[in-house]
């Protein structure tokens, strides 16, 4: 159980220097909490709710793990190396993956929703 705790601890600890160093990830944790703001005034049904949390879920994980590649790249390539320019691209490029899968979800979800709240109100 300490051991359990102790993980949890480590994991909070790479959290914080995610939020703390990446604006990318801080513009991410926004979005994800406007996309629940937005779940809830609109009433999404249960499996909307599915498809948002992983939406959310998939880009804040993959952010991570580009922060963590991002990471180790710098501590083993300190100075311009070509391959290390080339894995910091990879990575970047599965997040802007990642963030048009949630883009095209919340769209799908969001909008028709929107659209017809809107002309209610016009
Ligand atoms: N060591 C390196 N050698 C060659 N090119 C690099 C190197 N480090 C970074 N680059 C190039 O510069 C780009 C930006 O790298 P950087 O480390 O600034 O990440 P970033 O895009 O600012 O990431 P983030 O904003 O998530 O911190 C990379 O995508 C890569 O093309």
């Amino acid at each position: 159980m300490k051991r359990l705790i102790r993980s949890f601890g480590f994991a909070f600890k790479g959290l914080r220097y995610a939020t703390a160093s990446q604006p990318n990830f801080r513009i991410h944790l926004v979005l994800a909490v406007i996309a629940v703001v937005l779940g809830f005034v609109l009433g999404i049904s249960f499996s909307e709710w599915e498809w948002i949390v992983l939406a959310i879920a998939f880009v804040l994980v993959v952010e991570l793990l580009n922060t963590g590649i991002e990471t180790l790249t710098d501590l083993v390539s300190p100075g311009y190396n070509e391959k290390a320019g080339r894995v910091k691209d990879v990575c970047a490029g599965a997040v802007v993956i990642a963030a048009l899968f949630a883009l095209i979800t919340g769209i799908v979800i969001f909008l028709p929703k929107l659209i017809v709240l809107i002309h209610h109100a016009a």
